[in-house]
């Protein structure tokens, strides 16, 4: 099952949280018509369905630590394949957050063609969180959550786009749109 996915183009989109990866893929696949899997998304899903599994998942998650890396891995594996007749190509988003579950994909998976790097300062993701929180009903849209979630980012993902650099693969985009 896996080789149907071996040589598929892959796109990490990497930046903090509220960065606006979920807006510029969004874009992208509007214009590429590459799938979009937001590994965010597959874990909120997993939560929505009352498994057992998605009520772990959602106590980690509300505190704003990482999921465990194969939990991750497996369920964006399986999005993959199950859209690999039909995807010209694929844009991961929000992963990998720490290097390990970037070489662990790598290992499982593929290599990716490119990294996006979605850039916005600190400030503008905190407002949008916090904005959004009123409405969104996402358990870490609050001000303790956000905090630990960018405070994750700048310690563990930060050195992923750092090491993708040095592959020469990086591409920054702004995260702003207006
Ligand atoms: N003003 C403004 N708001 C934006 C822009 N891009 C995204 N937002 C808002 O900022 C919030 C976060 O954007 P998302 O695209 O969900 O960001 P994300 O990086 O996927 O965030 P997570 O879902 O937390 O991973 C949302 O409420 C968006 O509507 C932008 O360019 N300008
Ligand atoms: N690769 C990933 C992606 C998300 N997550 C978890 O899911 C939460 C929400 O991720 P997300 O990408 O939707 O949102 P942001 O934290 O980027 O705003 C994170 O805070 C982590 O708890 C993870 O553990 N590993
Ligand atoms: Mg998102």
């Amino acid at each position: 099952m896996a080789d149907k996915i071996k040589d598929a183009k892959i796109v990490f989109v990497v930046g903090g949280p509220g960065s606006g990866k979920g807006t510029q893929c969004e874009k992208i696949v509007a214009k590429y018509g590459y799938t979009h899997l937001s590994s965010g998304d597959l874990l909120r899903a997993e939560v929505a369905s009352g498994s057992e599994r998605g009520k772990q998942l959602q106590a980690i998650m509300q505190k704003g630590e990482l999921v465990p890396l194969d939990t991750v891995l497996d369920m964006i594996k399986d999005a993959m394949i199950a859209k690999a007749d039909v995807s010209k190509g694929y844009l991961i988003d929000g992963y990998p957050r720490e290097v390990k579950q970037g070489e662990e994909f790598e290992k499982k998976i593929g290599a990716p063609a490119l990294l996006l790097y979605v850039d916005a300062k600190a400030e503008t993701m905190v407002q949008r969180l916090m904005k959004r929180g009123e409405t969104s009903g996402r358990a870490d849209d609050n001000e303790e959550t956000i905090k630990k979630r960018l405070d994750l980012y700048y310690k563990a993902t930060e050195p992923v786009i750092a090491y993708y650099e040095k592959r020469g693969i990086v591409r920054k985009v702004s995260g702003n749109t207006d």
